[in-house]
């Protein structure tokens, strides 16, 4: 019987979903909260070196596929080595990123169809769905904005087909919250760090006196 709380965030690239993660998990252990970050793609050696295999710029000739199975392994290792065991101990597992960005991700941006990439994940995962799933809402321009500044002209990859796919990746995670409604919460990520952080830890608050 799992005892923790399994929450994760989600949305479009620089909506600053590491960066309120980051200060909430800080402040909630500071209050006493037993809180495990982690991240996906990634967080346990093998998820980390698929991970590698993924994001390599060289590996341009990935079949969209191939690249669903692999966030889905990934995904299933990382669940396994760290998050199930995290949530046995009882702890409050904050996780960036899980299943959503694969439906969103591949199954819509990358036009596999929604259906084909729950099936995959549904394997993957079994039964660990997230307790609460924060999706932080951006216009992508905003967001890719923020990460453009912040890199100082090293990734400039924006054309228009990127822009494109990131204006499905948005269109994806609003679909996913009005297909799952009770799950998704959605928060405003327009706005200044500490009022989307002080939304972002009320609802994860009110997710935790419940329980
Ligand atoms: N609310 C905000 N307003 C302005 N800049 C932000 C905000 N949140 C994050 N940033 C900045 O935008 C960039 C991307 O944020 P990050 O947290 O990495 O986004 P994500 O994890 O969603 O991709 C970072 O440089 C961060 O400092
Ligand atoms: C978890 C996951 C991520 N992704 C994408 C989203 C991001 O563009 C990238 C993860 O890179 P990362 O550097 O972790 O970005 P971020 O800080 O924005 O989360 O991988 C998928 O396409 N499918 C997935 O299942």
């Amino acid at each position: 019987m799992v005892k923790g709380t399994f929450i994760t965030v989600e949305g479009p690239d620089g909506a600053g979903k590491t960066t309120v993660l980051n200060i909430i998990a800080e402040e909630l252990a500071a209050e006493g909260y037993p809180i495990v970050q982690t991240r996906e793609p990634g967080g346990s050696p093998i998820a980390e070196k698929i991970r590698q295999i993924i994001l390599d710029k060289k590996h341009t000739e990935m079949d969209p596929r191939t690249e669903a199975l692999l966030y889905a392994a990934a995904r299933r290792q990382h669940l396994i080595e760290k998050i199930i065991p995290a949530l046995e101990k009882g702890n409050i597992v904050l996780c960036d990123r899980f299943i959503d960005a694969s439906i969103v991700y591949q199954g819509f941006a990358r036009k596999i169809g929604i259906d084909e990439v729950l099936k995959i994940n549904r394997f993957a995962i079994e039964n660990t769905m997230p307790d609460l799933t924060i999706y932080f809402d951006i216009e992508p321009k905003i967001g890719l904005e923020r990460i453009q500044k912040h890199r100082q002209g090293e990734m400039n990859r924006l054309d228009l087909e990127t822009m494109e796919f990131h204006k499905m990746v948005r269109e994806g995670y609003l679909q996913l919250l009005d297909r799952f409604p009770d799950r998704i919460k959605k928060v405003m990520a327009d706005r200044p760090i500490e009022e989307v952080k002080t939304e972002v830890k009320k609802l994860i608050l009110s997710l935790l006196v419940k329980r």
